[in-house]
């Protein structure tokens, strides 16, 4: 966190916050929830006690995503909590609008006015003085990136909509797509989760809409198309394409009507037009409710050039100005706030935290299931290794060509996926997951292969166990590295776990192994009949009897254990025989045999219970009052 804290220490130094806002300078057009807790300035709205944050409680971004130099993700699960489990915050639906695109854009710059707006939206003159440095959200000249992962402002807005209802209102800050010390995935995931956490999304993007902003947002959001496939609900809700230094008014006039009829064109399907241009637009209709766009004339030539340029009005051409005072209202006022919504449902500030929290999660789930699924194909890589060459075409197809395969995934911490934002969209999903990485085959191989040395595959185990451990380490995550704990713990144990499977599974190939019970079975019997017949010749009659009837019980036993086998039903009565078996054929000492069948016995206590429940109520009379 100390990191964190710097980063957070650096930012509220940067930001010099403006000495009155218009409004307060009136006196009188502070937003109704604002003036109940005072000014721009003495916002004092939450307790900023925590050692981490700074005390004076000024309203600031705080960085909710780190990205750190590793190209790993944290999400700062204390700084969002302080935020969204404020007490009048907590169970207010809430209108989250972040603004992405790419880097050195003016997003920065246009969510301050957004700020000015929110603080002072009942004044005419929001936007306001001419010679008032523009603050809040970090923002800059020059050529290298400012904003990095995703900040919001520390003050949640209350908003009355015109329906009587409170909502809460989070601005989000983004760091800007392809920036030339982000991977491709670095953005996609800044880019993916900002839209997936907020109910409006502006899209920023500069001169014009060209193909690659389409395919661009198609990538990014191509994790909607999976939550398509069960809710049937678009998964996105308002996207709005801001084009800034829009040039052509006089082919689409700059503002609302314009952007429309100019993105009506760009978003057109036509069937003259090549499957791939079609497939992007198809793509973007469906993953969004409401699309919209706005034509933004450019700031004028101090705004974009002047080193010195520090968000004065007085610098910033008129024509701007006037549609930024269209630009701003429209996307916020009251009426026009859209709650966020999950799955059709409004989600409260608690609801979004716990969002946050799941993406961070499915994150770390994906990461195990990848590790698992490294071990598993590397022990399978080990058996593949031990048996003839003849046998590879047996092999299943799909370890051939293997990159393709669509697997029905079943529960949820099964899925294979690398990144299955789809876990994050419905946790407990059921579905044909296509982001397969190759050779997640152990569920289809491993049935023919020959028995391994005992001593190899455990050698093989301890080296293949690592590099999963490693895998896990390696893949990006998010939440932490106390987060990430709990995961690396689920996956030693699941690992582990499948290398028991694997033991038994290597150990019914042993052709010893699978004789052993009725071989086990056939020397009782015979045993038995030796020994009634001695017994009963010498004349010890009830030793005889006892005799046959153990010969008696084992000749059942064997005939059960057979019709299971050759049925398959009853298999935990015939898993029980098998361990009996097993217990009387490894006694290398009586103690260790005694051992084993008592806990043989004391496994199987539960299915004693289940054949004669008669006994298990006297022998419980306490426990099954409480029951009652
Ligand atoms: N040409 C042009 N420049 C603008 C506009 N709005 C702001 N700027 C300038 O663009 C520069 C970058 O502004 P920021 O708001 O920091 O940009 P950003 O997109 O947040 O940048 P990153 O945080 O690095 O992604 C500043 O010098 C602004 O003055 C605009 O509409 N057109
Ligand atoms: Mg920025």
């Amino acid at each position: 966190m100390s990191q964190f804290r710097c980063t957070l220490i650096t930012y509220v130094s940067r930001i010099t916050l403006a000495a009155k806002s218009s409004c307060d300078r009136a006196g009188t057009c502070l937003h109704s929830d604002a003036r109940q807790k005072g000014s721009f300035v003495d916002k004092n709205v939450y307790d900023w006690s925590s050692e981490d944050e700074e005390p004076d409680g000024r309203a600031r971004p705080v960085q909710v995503l780190v990205v750190k130099d590793d190209h790993t993700f944290e999400l700062d699960e204390g700084a969002l909590s302080r935020i969204l489990l404020a007490e009048e915050l907590r169970d207010r639906e809430v209108v989250a609008i972040s603004v992405a695109g790419a880097f050195r854009k003016g997003k920065s710059f246009l969510m301050d006015f957004m700020l000015r707006f929110m603080y002072n939206q009942a004044c005419e003159d929001w936007v306001g003085d001419p010679d008032e440095p523009l603050t809040g959200f970090s923002w800059r000249g020059g050529s290298e990136r400012e904003t990095t992962g995703i900040q919001i402002w520390s003050e949640v807005f209350l908003v009355d909509k015109p329906d009587e209802s409170k909502v809460a209102v989070l601005l989000m800050d983004t760091q800007g797509t392809f920036d030339s010390q982000s991977t491709l995935r670095d953005s996609a995931t800044v880019f993916a989760l900002s839209t997936m956490i907020s109910s409006m999304q502006v899209y920023n993007i500069s001169q014009n809409v060209q193909e690659d902003d389409l395919q661009h947002l198609q990538l990014f959001t191509e994790y909607g198309r999976l939550a398509m496939e069960e809710t049937f609900l678009k998964p996105f809700q308002s996207m709005i394409f801001l084009v800034r230094d829009w040039s052509f008014p006089y082919e689409f006039p700059y503002g609302q009507e314009g952007g429309m009829k100019f993105l009506e064109k760009r978003l057109k399907i036509s069937e003259n037009q090549h499957e791939e241009l079609q497939n992007v637009r198809k793509h973007i209709h469906s993953c969004f409710t409401n699309i919209s766009c706005f034509l933004m004339p450019h700031p004028g030539l101090k705004v974009a050039t002047n080193p010195h340029f520090d968000g004065r009005l007085k610098e910033i051409d008129p024509e701007f100005i006037s549609n930024l005072q269209v630009l701003v209202p429209w996307l916020l006022s009251p009426r026009n706030l859209d709650v966020k919504e999950i799955n059709g449902s409004k989600i409260t500030c608690r609801g979004l935290l716990e969002y946050f929290k799941a993406t961070a999660e499915a994150n770390n789930l994906a990461a195990v299931a990848a590790a698992k699924d490294l071990y598993n194909r590397k022990m399978e890589e080990v058996r593949e290794l031990n048996q003839s060459d003849s046998t590879e075409a047996a092999l299943p197809e799909a370890l051939s060509g293997a990159s393709d395969i669509v697997l029905h995934v079943p529960p949820h911490r099964e899925c294979l996926t690398t990144v299955c934002f789809y876990c994050i969209l419905s946790p407990t999903h059921s579905h044909t997951c296509t982001f397969l990485l190759p050779h997640t085959l152990y569920q289809v191989s491993g049935g023919d292969r020959p028995f391994l040395a005992p001593s190899e595959l455990q050698a093989r185990h301890v080296a293949i166990r690592e590099e999963a451990l490693a895998v896990f380490r390696s893949v990006k995550k998010m939440g932490g590295e106390e987060f990430s704990r709990r995961y690396l713990q689920q996956l030693e144990a699941e690992v582990d776990e499948l290398f028991v499977q694997y033991i038994k599974h290597n150990d019914s190939k042993n052709i010893f192994h699978a004789a052993r019970t009725p071989a086990t079975l056939f020397v009782v019997i015979f045993v038995m009949y030796v020994a009634a017949g001695i017994t009963g010749f010498v004349g010890v009659d009830v030793i005889a009897s006892v005799c046959n009837m153990v010969l008696g019980f084992a000749l059942i036993t064997l005939c059960t254990w057979a019709y299971i086998r050759y049925s398959g039903e009853y298999r935990e009565l015939g898993a029980v025989i098998d361990q009996v078996a097993g217990a009387l054929w490894d006694q290398g000492s009586t103690n260790e045999a005694l051992y084993k069948l008592y806990n043989v016995a004391a496994n199987h206590r539960q299915l004693y219970n289940h054949a004669f429940p008669g006994h298990q109520t006297d022998q419980h009379p306490e426990e099954d009052k409480k029951r009652n």
